[in-house]
């Protein structure tokens, strides 16, 4: 049996298929020329973490392939609020439908109710997916190294910085690393979570952080909740966090995102 991360880019490239068949790559052009201009995602991040404070970039997510539904009552715009009240530098909105319970519509009203960057946070197949980024307004996207040969990941890194999105790059072991170490962007995720069985082990980030070059910044995501998790990765050299469900599954968001960075 195919594991997770290949069952979901192999449905993706379907889902594109009949996107570009319902809207051709001309027509998602003209809208991402006439979207709202982007918002520097590395640029924020910079700032924040030369200013001596983490960056983090808080994620809307509604579900997820491990945990199911993780949070009922949800309104991406409050949640998008709350995070900036708690002092998040940018926000990832996942707009994976079958797998994260997302759409293109809670990026739009997300990134509408605050100034904060964001990442389209879904998985990016064919550079079609970035015109259609940029066409919803989105500032940054993502590529997985362990969905993309390093020919694919070349072009869709092209398409981005062409339509002046930034890129996250992100990796999960040495051999993705070293791959994405040929690519421009400076953003270097570590996925504490393996795509392709869904196991966490934040680790990850610790093994890696040693083979990151001084000049990426480095991003730990998945799997921290709690202040001390923060400071493990921050011990290793990363300044930047993506987290998505501890804060997800808090009432109080904004609070719980202080306190996160506290
Ligand atoms: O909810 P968590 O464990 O805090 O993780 C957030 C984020 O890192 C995770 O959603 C993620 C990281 N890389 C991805 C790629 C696709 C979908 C989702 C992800």
């Amino acid at each position: 049996m195919s594991d997770v991360l290949t069952r979901i880019c192999d449905d993706k490239r379907a889902l594109v298929q009949a996107r570009k068949s319902a809207r051709p790559l001309s027509a998602v052009e003209d809208d991402a020329r006439s979207a709202d201009p982007a918002r520097g995602f590395i640029r924020a991040l910079r700032r924040t973490v030369d200013g001596g404070r983490y960056g983090l970039i808080a994620e809307i997510k509604k579900a997820s392939p491990s945990k199911g539904l993780i949070r009922p009552d949800f309104d991406p715009p409050s949640l998008a609020r709350a995070y900036r009240g708690g002092g998040a530098t940018c926000l990832s909105v996942l707009t994976d439908e079958p797998y994260f319970q997302g759409c293109d519509d809670y990026l739009l009203s997300a990134r509408a109710a605050v100034d904060l960057p964001v990442l389209r946070k879904d998985f990016m197949v064919d550079p079609y997916q970035i015109a259609e980024s940029r066409a919803l307004g989105a500032d940054c996207i993502l590529i997985i190294m362990a969905a993309l040969s390093d020919a694919q990941a070349v072009e869709i890194e092209d398409a981005a910085i062409a339509w002046g999105l930034d890129v996250l790059v992100e990796v999960h072991n040495r051999e993705e690393l070293d791959r994405a170490l040929a690519l421009k962007t400076p953003l270097l995720g570590v996925n504490n979570r393996n795509l392709k069985t869904l196991a966490v082990d934040i680790a990850t980030t610790e093994e890696l952080a040693a083979h990151v070059p001084a000049d990426r910044m480095l991003v730990a995501e998945s799997g921290l909740y709690s202040p001390a998790d923060l400071s493990r990765m921050a011990a290793v050299g990363a300044r930047c966090f993506l987290v998505g469900e501890s804060l997800m599954r808090q009432e109080d968001v904004s609070a719980a995102t202080r306190a996160l960075l506290a």
